[in-house]
């Protein structure tokens, strides 16, 4: 069965500060997009780069998550560590998220280029870094879209599934007005 790592990484939303709606958000868009069952380990941690190591190690080594999505610290202040951290874990870097990532951000807000998200992989695992603004998790994984729903802008969750399938995870199907999945006809089930 697919699991799914969700790490929220917020100083304040980690110390009660305010209420953590990473973690939250993550879920309830992961809910609408994927078709199927799905399970969830989920972390909220300071933004400290030896934690949010060790949480993306953990995750990928002893729970064995096919897809983690991260959520807060990607920015160019002196705290935000995240792209740091899943650097230093990574076997390999997959630059096209980061890039698609800030075109679409870009749609929605012009300091989308501050943004130092990475997408890597260690082992066969997808590490995928979202800012920190909530609103941030739906606009990056679902892309752009018209005021009828036509996508303008593809999300990056439109090229996961196939991601995880060339890591030998499992077959994911989404639901199509949120996301559709894309790969080529001869890697379709
Ligand atoms: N986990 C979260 N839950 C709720 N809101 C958040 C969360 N993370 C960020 N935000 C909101 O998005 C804004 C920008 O996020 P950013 O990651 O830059 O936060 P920050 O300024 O580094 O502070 P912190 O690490 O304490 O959340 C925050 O100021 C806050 O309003
Ligand atoms: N889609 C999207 N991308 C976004 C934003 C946003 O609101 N929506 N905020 C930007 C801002 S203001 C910053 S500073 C950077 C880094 O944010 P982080 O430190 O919260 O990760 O992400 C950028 N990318």
């Amino acid at each position: 069965m697919l699991k799914i790592g969700l790490v929220s990484v917020s100083d304040r939303a980690s110390s009660g500060v305010y209420e953590d709606k990473g973690i939250p958000e993550l879920k309830y868009w992961l809910t609408t997009a994927i078709k199927g069952e799905f399970t969830v380990e989920a972390r909220l941690i300071a933004d400290e780069q030896p934690l949010v190591e060790q949480a993306l190690m953990e995750l990928v080594d002893m729970h064995s998550c096919h897809l983690i999505l991260t959520t807060g610290g990607t920015g160019p202040a002196k705290r935000d560590i995240t792209p740091d951290a899943t650097l230093a874990i990574a076997d390999r870097v997959m630059p096209g998220f980061g890039e698609q990532m800030r075109q679409i951000s870009l749609h929605f807000v012009p300091t989308a280029i501050l943004s130092r998200q990475v997408g890597v992989i260690r082992k066969s695992c997808l590490i995928i870094n979202l800012p920190g603004q909530p609103k941030s998790i739906k606009e990056t994984l679902e892309g752009v879209k018209d005021a009828n729903g036509n996508v303008l802008v593809n999300g990056i969750f439109a090229s996961i599934p196939y991601c995880i399938q060339l890591l030998e995870g499992p077959y994911i199907e989404t639901q199509e007005q949120v996301i559709k999945a894309f790969r080529p006809k001869s890697a379709l089930k």
